[in-house]
């Protein structure tokens, strides 16, 4: 898992790994700057575009003149502006003007014509984590100009005005694509965004995750080498009770539809044996739609301890408050929640402390705010999720582009699997089938939560590869086990 520091630790960061493998700082920024650069190459290395570099006067700037170099000896022809003198630069910076070769355009920004970059690559390199303040004066106007302007923009760690981890102020640059160094920075997987950021690339710059946790932070990103160790092993003689026997509740008033997609995702993510209890007149559809589904109706509440887990709320509507409050209190083990489940605990709070620990929660940013109030910015959400998962011991799962998973114990995962094309009916239900499979098949309640976020985003960016816009929740269950095999787990 991927340690996400804040940008006031970087430094410390920097110091301490610097140290650590001998080199100096001018090493570890040629490495960064090579980081971008070869993820330039692969990706732009046949465009025959100008390259236009907008060096600030920090280490971030400094990037950019190590980019400006590294590109041009690649064969593109390469411009800087600048925005300061040598002596009002940083050292690193100051190594890499010297180093630039002669052949390279230099401008400085007051004598700089921003239509000459109209239509080539703009490379954002002003300001990167380092910022501190609202951009103001000569930067503004820069930034202002840039975003006018036609061609691809690519931003250097960070769009420059956004601050590492806060909301932003004011302006800042809007990228098409933001190449972050070693981990995705907290402002860049919040919607409030999105605008700024574009597409987000996380290159590498050699440092060990096991480095990064010697550094404090709650926050992580998910990656498949974790999700890979986090997954159960089957063997030859499993039989089908050992893939878990799970019940899902919902499916009414027309919409079940929404059940009937969880408990298909719950058969493709390797439940064992999936029931229904939806309303009594929709059994002959959830039969017809896959024949391994069986239905349940009011009766199964006996023996609902029998199951190893539950998942509830997909089109369930509203259901009375005794029914929910028997459900919670004789079914012990973690439950999945969903939707309409979501909106009885935001109507009914007495519920919270009925539920058991351990159960994930996995509401989108609409459910969300029933849940926990409205917030002022998504900053403001992830706290009040911390919050809440603390609290009620539970896993909060926050759904959007980079879903957040809240553990009781303070932590914030990140997910980094997904496309635009899953934000879509059903692609909730979805989810819902594939945690409460997990949990079914015995994964604890983290396990299951960061497996079944990543699934269920990687089987989405396969499904959409072929589909695009035209791609459906069907579809994305349909890739669930594309999905695994992408990570080797039989
Ligand atoms: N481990 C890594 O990830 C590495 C990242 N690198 C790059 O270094 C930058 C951070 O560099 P730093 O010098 O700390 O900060 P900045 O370049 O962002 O600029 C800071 C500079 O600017 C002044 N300043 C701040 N805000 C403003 C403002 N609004 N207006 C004017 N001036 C402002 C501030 O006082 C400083 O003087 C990181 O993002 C990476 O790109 C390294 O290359 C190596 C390892
Ligand atoms: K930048």
């Amino acid at each position: 898992m991927l340690k996400i520091l804040s940008g006031n630790k970087v430094s410390e960061l920097d110091q301490s790994f610097i140290k650590h493998e001998n080199i100096s700082s001018w090493q570890l920024m040629e490495r960064a700057s090579l980081a971008f650069s070869n993820w330039f190459m692969q990706s732009h290395g046949n465009s025959g575009d100008k390259v236009f570099v907008f060096c600030g006067p920090g280490n971030n700037g400094g990037d950019g003149l190590a980019i400006a170099r590294q590109l041009f000896d690649k064969g593109f022809s390469v411009s800087v502006v600048l925005f300061s003198s040598l002596s009002n630069s940083s050292k690193d910076w100051q190594e890499n003007f010297k180093m630039l070769p002669e052949d390279i355009g230099k401008f400085q920004f007051d004598d700089f014509d921003f239509q000459l970059a109209d239509g080539g690559i703009i490379i954002d390199a002003l300001f990167g984590i380092g910022i501190n303040r609202p951009l103001e004066g000569k930067f503004l106007k820069a930034i202002l100009s840039l975003n006018k302007i036609g061609g691809e923009k690519i931003a250097i760690d960070i769009p420059s005005g956004l601050p590492s981890d806060d909301l932003v102020e004011g302006e800042a640059f809007l990228a098409d694509v933001t190449v972050s160094f070693q981990f995705p920075k907290l402002s860049l997987l919040v919607p409030d965004h999105v605008k700024f950021v574009g597409d987000l690339e996380v290159v590498d710059l050699g440092i060990p995750s096991s480095f990064l946790e010697r550094f404090e932070s709650p926050y992580y990103f998910i990656q498949s080498a974790s999700v890979k160790q986090g997954h159960t092993k089957f063997h030859k003689f499993s039989h089908k009770g050992d893939f878990g026997r799970v019940l899902f509740i919902g499916g009414r008033k027309g919409k079940v539809g929404a059940i009937i997609l969880s408990a298909k995702a719950a058969l493709r993510t390797g439940s064992g044996l999936v029931h229904v209890w939806a309303e009594g007149s929709s059994e002959d559809v959830i039969h017809a739609s896959a024949l391994e589904l069986m239905t349940e109706g009011e009766e199964v509440m006996k023996r609902i301890d029998d199951f190893d887990a539950l998942g509830i709320g997909p089109g369930m509507g509203e259901i009375p408050e005794m029914v929910f409050e028997e459900i919670l209190r004789s079914f012990r083990k973690p439950i999945v929640l969903d939707a309409d489940a979501l909106n009885m605990i935001a109507r009914h709070s007495e519920l919270w402390d009925l539920l058991p620990s351990g159960s994930i929660l996995t509401p989108h940013v609409g459910e969300f705010d029933r849940l926990a109030g409205k917030s002022m910015d998504h900053f403001d959400r992830l706290k009040k999720a911390k919050t809440l998962a603390e609290k009620n011991k539970i896993y909060l799962v926050l759904k959007g582009a980079y879903t957040c998973i809240s553990t009781p114990d303070g932590k914030q995962y990140f997910n980094s699997t997904g496309t635009k094309h899953m934000a879509t009916a059903g692609s909730g239900d979805v989810l819902t089938g594939i945690l409460t499979s997990f949990l079914g098949q015995g994964y604890s309640p983290f396990n299951a939560c960061v497996a079944g976020v990543y699934h269920h985003g990687l089987a989405g960016e396969i499904a959409s590869k072929e589909k695009v816009r035209g791609t459906i929740a069907s579809d994305i269950l349909e890739k669930i086990p594309e999905s695994f095999l992408k990570l080797g787990i039989d």
